[in-house]
């Protein structure tokens, strides 16, 4: 069938088990087809076909709720919701989102693209419907990875306490973007090898309705006979203890199995768990195999040979904080890294080739890696936590109220900070000068190359005064020289790249090639301009600033950051506090808005980070005779 005539799921509705495994060859066909040209997370979705496909039958969307954790494998759910003809533009500036979005279609009920929100926003729905007295079902979909979130674990425990109809499906891949990890993940390996639980609790059942109760006793037996069975079937019934029914585990690509599982569930009473088993990258030999987690999520490939097409080019900062990392750990036995699940994304993976015993993936749980690593600093460990900026967001009190607070010694590698491009408005790593710098003893720093990244990084690890954040880019360096010796930089002290007498530039971290490239432009008009390696954010370097003020010079200052609290602001909040009222501030950043997916370029301009865009802002600012010079 051609998946471009899909447009409403009803049509499932119409056809034969036969029917519907050819209309999943032809999805999986047209998911690496086009994934191929425009990458994506190829492996999740090929894993959720069947199960996609079964749901949509079985369910009367957008009726019915569908809720897919991180969202990342909703490309399923896009196709037969209408929008196959949208994939050429997939994560692509102003294209089709590669998350559920509600103003992209009725069928999109709730937005994700972090992890493990789908069971809280189902639990509200579900609340929502009880006292609406309306009868929709409400259907999370989330992952083994997203269990391990620790909302997951909250909803979970509320859910079962509510008792109200609600079927959460769990699908189980043994990954998560990287293997999984964690005692829930080992508790699932073995509820996968248990067996059929679920028939053998229908066929004692049915014996015990046959057995006339001599008083009851021998029922009461019988129902105790049936819960030890659970035990002897599923080790440690982790979700029938919590309340929930639990079915499965259930062949998450036989389209039987799901459907008999789900409409079992239709009429149990309360909330159900079904434990779907399926395999990531399911029908593509390269994702199927995939042992290290490469076809999760990542760009154009080769389909005949499954060769991922590299783009040649500096290093990236993630290759440059795996290699700084070794470098230091090789002399610094107490240096310890941690990361929440991103292995892979954030270079350890290659650091705990060499030191095993000195990386912890903690699974999705930022909250509990930002506290394990304060206690990690609390007994003299020099531990660096290596986080999305945009994930840190979830261990924002746990970043107050156990590491700042306590002035300990955690060195933060904040990764993907500005903006990331294609994952798109939940992953733009904006905030995080915003929800860092106001916090007491935090100190925040911004290289503005690989090369200064790495000493950052060293300078991070030896301070020991506190916690230390080094924020830097996804992606690669801009393809400088990388000194062999590490070295200290002096923290709140920042260099001054060129010398200029008209206007000055105060750029942080990325924004530094963009004042230089405006600097230029601005040469060529006759005007002068200092551009300042603004690398220190917290501490400010408040020498340069009263000397900026003394030449009386028109400051500009720039961020890819929301404005909000950011470097400008601290510019702005300092000359305030100093009494000086009469420096010439102008910020550039991000206005108060989410941005959503697309090419950096084209967000860059967007935003208007741009050197043009600043050059025209320095031309604003400097005195009328001197613009007309
Ligand atoms: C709060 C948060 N932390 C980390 C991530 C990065 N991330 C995206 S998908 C994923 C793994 C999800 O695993 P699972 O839920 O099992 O889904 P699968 O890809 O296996 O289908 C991770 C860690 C995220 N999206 N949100
Ligand atoms: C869906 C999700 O959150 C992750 O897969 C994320 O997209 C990874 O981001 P990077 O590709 O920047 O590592
Ligand atoms: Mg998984």
């Amino acid at each position: 069938m051609d998946v471009l005539e899909m447009k409403d799921p009803a049509f499932l509705k119409e056809l034969d088990d036969r029917q519907l495994r050819s209309v999943a060859e032809d999805i999986r066909e047209f998911l690496i087809s086009k994934l191929s040209v425009t990458g994506g997370h190829l492996g999740p979705n090929l894993g959720v076909v069947e199960l996609t496909l079964v749901l949509h039958q079985l369910y009367e969307s957008p009726k019915d709720k569908f809720l897919f954790d991180v969202g990342h494998q909703a490309y399923v759910h896009k196709i037969l919701t209408g929008r196959a003809g949208q994939f050429d533009t997939l994560r692509q500036h102003k294209g089709l989102c590669g998350f559920p979005k509600r103003s992209e279609s009725i069928h999109d009920c709730w937005e994700t693209g972090h992890s493990s929100t789908s069971l809280s926003g189902a639990m509200g729905m579900t609340l929502a419907r009880d006292l609406k007295g309306s009868d929709e079902h409400i259907v999370p979909i989330i992952g083994d990875g997203a269990l391990t979130g620790g909302m997951a674990l909250e909803a979970l425990n509320h859910i079962g306490h509510e008792q109200r109809d609600m079927t959460v499906i769990l699908n189980d891949n043994e990954m998560s973007i990287a293997p999984n990890v964690g005692a829930l993940h080992n508790m699932l390996g073995r509820m996968r090898t248990a067996g059929k639980y679920t028939r053998a609790k229908e066929d004692l059942e049915m014996l015990i309705k046959k057995v006339p109760a001599f008083g009851g006793r021998i029922a009461a037996t019988a129902e105790r006979l049936k819960d030890s069975l659970k035990y002897m079937f599923v080790s440690g019934m982790f979700f029938e203890e919590l309340g929930f029914t639990y079915l499965g585990p259930v062949d998450g690509h036989d389209i039987n199995d799901l459907r008999s599982n789900i409409q079992y569930a239709k009429k149990t009473k309360g909330p159900v768990l079904i434990h779907v088993v399926t395999k990531k990258g399911k029908g593509y030999a390269p994702a199927e195999n995939d042992a290290k987690g490469t076809w999760h999520g990542l760009g154009p490939y080769k389909i005949e040979s499954g060769e991922v097409v590299k783009k040649p080019g500096p290093p990236s900062y993630s290759g440059v904080f795996a290699e700084t990392m070794k470098k230091i750990a090789r002399t610094d036995e107490k240096l310890v890294t941690v990361t929440p699940a991103m292995p892979n994304g954030s270079g350890l993976d290659k650091f705990a080739q060499e030191f095993p015993e000195r990386m912890f993936d903690v699974g999705i749980a930022e909250q509990h890696a930002t506290t394990m690593s304060a206690g990690l600093a609390a007994q003299g460990m020099k531990p660096v936590l290596a986080i999305y900026s945009t994930f840190l967001q979830r261990g924002y009190d746990q970043l107050v109220h156990d590491v700042c607070r306590q002035n300990l010694n955690v060195a933060f590698a904040i990764d993907r900070a500005g903006l990331v491009g294609a994952d798109g408005e939940t992953h733009q790593g904006v905030f995080d000068i915003s929800y860092m710098r106001h916090l007491p003893n935090m100190k925040l720093m911004a290289p503005k190359d690989e090369n200064e990244f790495q000493h950052m990084l060293f300078t991070a690890v030896q301070h020991e005064d506190g916690p230390v954040a080094v924020r830097y880019p996804r992606g690669s360096g801009i393809g400088v020289e990388m000194d062999e010796t590490l070295q200290e930089i002096p923290i709140g002290q920042w260099e001054v790249l060129k010398k200029g007498e008209d206007a000055a530039i105060l750029a942080f971290g990325t924004m530094v090639p963009v004042a230089e490239a405006a600097a230029e432009l601005l040469a060529q008009k006759g005007i002068y301009t200092e551009v300042v390696n603004a690398r220190s954010i917290k501490p400010l370097d408040h020498d340069k600033l009263i000397e900026l003020n003394k030449k009386q010079k028109p400051i500009l200052t720039m961020e890819e950051h929301v404005l909000q609290g950011g470097f400008g602001s601290a510019v702005l909040e300092f000359y305030h506090e100093q009494g000086i009222h009469s420096a010439v501030v102008e910020r550039m950043g991000i206005e108060d808005c989410y941005i959503e997916h697309g090419g950096v370029p084209d967000l860059l301009k967007e935003v208007g980070l741009t050197d043009e865009s600043a050059a025209a802002r320095i031309l604003e600012m400097l005195p009328t005779k001197k613009q007309r010079a």
